[in-house]
């Protein structure tokens, strides 16, 4: 209920469409109170005209039209939102249970559905009604909702697969949990969104085909509903009695609802649809409350060199239906020409949401609420999905913890590895041939692995392909999100290693995300430490190594092995960070701080300032600044 709210607030479109359904339902409870008269009697004079008793006249057999289109209402209704129900159910229910259960149970899902999306639709509703003739407007129900399910079941099915592999999926998978929970209560609430808007969109197919089959008189003809009416009054000649309203009422009632059902779907898919940013950015920045896109910095100094990626502001996170998880809250990163960035903290504190976020990678229920983020100087969150793909692998691409599963495992890898750079307009084989070559040998895998399968190769080859294929354009940035964190410390070392001369031969910019703080102290130029979805820390690497400034970073620092040194017990970090649900107008590392200030640190939140050379940190043991809270950023995003 309160997601419902929150699309109807975030979304005129959505509202305006609710108010419209509103508005039909009230007349379809109300008529009674709307009209004196039965929707069938015939007891009045035939074509009279509009006017006296008979505000819009009667029809051929002497019914009253205002109250065949207010009481015609209740069943195309009936119709529109059992139909909704019924095939957004089914829809869900297979794919969902296809998404999750995958293998054989997916496959024959995958048949049927494709079975029914590539019937015709017109002529199958045709045939099956033909078929249920007779039995009534449960029938036309029936009938539409056979017809209308599939692709429902087929968005559901790809949004739920994406899902099924995300990390907190696989977690409660493998703690056991049963799979009707996983299914309703790990997976539903992340496509409420989806189903929403896929419910408001067969509910529209629903009303549109209940009125075309009707008016082909394939309908309940001796029921009222805004279809019947149109057919009796085409059949009966109502434009050559000039009884217009018989026709252009139910036409108009069939207009305005089907009007309604799509801003609703339009307006849910909006809010929690991240890849709809597009065109919409302004608005949705606006809408949160935040200002538009203007940076809140001072022009860079003269010979700063300007950042490659430029994230400002940025505020990210899910649109749940227990409300809004801010897993980004207010963060600004540059990152340089060639820099390699690391990002750690905690599992949970936000990095990776920051990384799709600001690559504009995000995947629904995931939202940008507000913030810019440029590549060399073009808004990402502005391009359209035709410009997105142009600059994907070639200006920056990705590397996951997983990516080693992108790997098609019945294609040989030498395609896959063409694949990227055919893509984007590689096409002499010599070229594709000895680049292929170059990218093994760079990531240090023998040429002649380019024939094999990727089952023939072990996680750690295979993770090695996949950052081949990542540098194949050489894009100006590669984000590594826990890239080698699923192989054994000795690989992930060699990797990273040859990431990172790699980076230095091309002069790409890296990200690189992990929590084990040790290894991007090695690696990185800078390092940025998030907390609950903030930076609360940032400076070049071995500054930060030597002289961390935040008690959460010294304690990050202390929960890993040294890089050099006797071999000792480290501690953890008692305590947990706040939920991403709540505002958190103070210091939010305060619960576990040992230096903690009663009065200070409680009460107020601490701005990031520059306390050396390129080293800022937001905590009162350094600075007394105050950070202003953008509260009405924080309700927005609720
Ligand atoms: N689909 C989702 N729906 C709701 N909340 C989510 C979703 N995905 C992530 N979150 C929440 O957002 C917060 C930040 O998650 P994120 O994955 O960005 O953190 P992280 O620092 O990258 O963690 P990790 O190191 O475990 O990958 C977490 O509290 C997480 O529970």
């Amino acid at each position: 209920m309160n997601g419902l709210l929150t699309i109807l607030r975030r979304s005129p479109r959505a509202a305006a469409g609710a108010v419209i359904l509103l508005l039909m339902i009230l007349m379809a409870i109300f008529a009674p109170l709307l009209t004196p008269y039965s929707p069938t009697s015939q007891d009045f004079g035939t074509w009279l005209k509009p006017g006296g008793e008979h505000p819009l006249g009667t029809t051929a057999l002497g019914q009253d039209v205002w109250a065949q289109f207010v009481y015609g209402a209740r069943l195309t209704l009936l119709v529109g939102l059992s139909v909704g129900i019924i095939a957004t159910f089914i829809g869900a229910a297979l794919g969902l249970a296809g998404a999750y259960f995958g293998g054989k149970v997916d496959e024959a899902i995958n048949i049927l559905t494709n079975v029914f999306l590539v019937l015709p639709g017109l002529p199958l509703l045709i045939i099956a009604s033909a078929f249920l003739r007779g039995g009534g407007v449960w029938s036309i129900i029936l009938v539409i909702s056979l017809t209308g399910w599939a692709w429902g079941a087929r968005v559901i099915r790809s949004q739920a697969l994406a899902l099924r592999n995300r990390d907190f999926i696989q977690a409660a998978v493998v703690s056991g949990e049963r799979p009707g929970r996983i299914i309703f209560a790990e997976m539903l609430p992340n496509l409420a969104g989806l189903i929403a808007a896929n419910f408001f969109g067969t509910a529209l197919y629903a009303v549109l085909s209940e009125a075309g089959l009707s008016f082909l008189g394939l309908g309940d003809v001796s029921s009222v509903t805004w279809g019947t009416m149109l057919f009796w009054a085409q059949s009966r000649g109502a434009l050559m009695q000039d009884a217009w309203s018989w026709i252009a009422m139910p036409g108009l009632g069939i207009a305005l609802l089907g009007t309604a059902f799509a801003l609703l779907n339009f307006g849910i898919d909006e809010v929690t649809n991240p890849k709809i940013v597009h065109g919409t950015r302004a608005t949705r920045v606006l809408r949160a409350g935040r200002k538009p896109a203007t940076s809140p910095d001072a022009p860079p100094a003269p010979g700063t060199p300007q950042p490659l990626l430029r994230v400002r502001d940025m505020e990210a996170g899910y649109a749940t239906p227990g409300g809004s998880v801010r897993a980004v809250r207010d963060v600004s990163l540059d990152i340089a020409p060639g820099e390699f960035v690391g990002l750690a903290g905690e599992s949970g504190c936000g990095k990776s949401t920051l990384a799709f976020a600001a690559t504009r990678l995000l995947d629904a229920p995931g939202v940008v609420f507000s913030g810019e983020s440029e590549l060399d100087g073009k808004d990402l969150l502005a391009m359209s999905p035709a410009e997105l793909r142009r600059v994907r692998w070639k200006d920056y691409s990705m590397v996951f913890q997983a990516s080693m599963n992108i790997l098609n495992p019945v294609i040989k890898v030498r395609e896959q590895v063409y694949d990227a750079m055919q893509a984007h307009g590689v096409t002499d084989p010599a070229r594709l041939e000895a680049r292929a070559k170059e990218l093994f040998k760079l990531v240090g895998i023998r040429e002649s692995y380019l024939d094999s399968y990727p089952h023939q190769l072990s996680g750690g080859m295979k993770q090695r392909v996949v950052i081949a294929i990542a540098l194949a354009l050489e894009p100006k940035l590669v984000v590594m999100d826990e890239p080698t964190t699923a192989l054994d410390v000795v690989v992930q070392r060699q990797i990273l290693q040859e990431i990172d001369a790699v980076r230095r031969r091309l002069g790409i910019s890296i990200i690189f995300i992990t929590h084990d703080l040790s290894l991007l102290v090695e690696m990185s130029d800078r390092i940025a430490i998030m907390y609950a979805g903030e930076i609360i820390e940032e400076a070049p690497a071995q500054q930060l190594y030597r002289h961390p400034k935040h008690p959460y970073t010294l304690k990050l620092m202390n929960s890993f092995p040294a890089l050099d040194g006797p071999r000792e017990r480290r501690e953890g970090i008692p305590g947990r960070p706040p939920p991403l649900s709540a505002d958190i107008p103070y210091c939010p590392f305060f619960d576990r701080c040992p230096s903690r200030m009663p009065g200070k640190c409680d009460e107020f939140k601490p701005a990031s300032v520059e306390t050396a050379p390129g080293h800022r940190v937001a905590c009162f043991l350094h600075s007394d600044a105050v950070k202003e809270v953008a509260r009405e950023v924080a309700h927005a995003a609720d």
